[in-house]
C-alpha cells in the first residue's frame, strides 16, 4: 500500500482547488502507470489494464466498482475483452483533487491483489 493508497478520499464541493500543476508532478510519481489527459477540457487521470479474459477483466471492473463506493468517488470504466480503461477525475470541480490520486493509487492496490 502506498502513502497514497492509505489515505481516504474527502468530501469535494464544487469549489475546492484543483490539484496545481507542482502538485500534480509530485502526486503522479507516486503512480506512475497512470497517464494524465485532458478530454472535453477536463484534466483526467486514465490507465489501461490487461487481463486474459473478459471474465477477469469483470472482475476487476467489479472490485474498483466496490472500492469507489467506499470511497463516494467515482470513475470512468470501461471494460472489454482483455481490457479494462479506467479514468479518475472530479465531476464537482471538473478536473483533478487529491481524491483521483488517492483513488487511482488504491486502483493498482486492486490490481496488485486479484
Ligand atoms: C453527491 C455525491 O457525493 C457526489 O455526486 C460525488 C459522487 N462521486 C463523485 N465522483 C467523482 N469522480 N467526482 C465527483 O465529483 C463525485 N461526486
Amino acid at each position: 500500500m502506498s502513502d497514497l493508497s492509505a489515505q481516504k478520499c474527502e468530501a469535494c464541493r464544487a469549489d475546492a482547488p484543483k490539484v496545481s500543476d507542482e502538485e500534480l508532478a509530485v502526486l503522479i510519481k507516486q503512480i506512475p502507470d497512470w497517464v494524465p489527459e485532458v478530454r472535453d477540457g477536463i484534466m483526467q487521470l486514465e490507465r489501461v489494464f490487461k487481463f486474459k479474459n473478459f471474465k477477469l477483466a469483470l472482475e476487476f471492473t467489479n472490485k474498483v466498482g466496490a472500492m469507489a463506493e467506499d470511497e463516494g468517488h467515482h470513475p470512468g470504466l470501461l471494460t472489454e475483452w482483455g481490457k479494462v480503461t479506467v479514468t479518475w477525475w472530479s465531476h464537482s470541480i471538473k478536473g483533478l483533487h487529491k481524491n483521483d490520486f488517492v483513488c487511482a493509487a488504491k486502483t493498482d492496490d486492486v490490481f496488485a491483489a486479484l
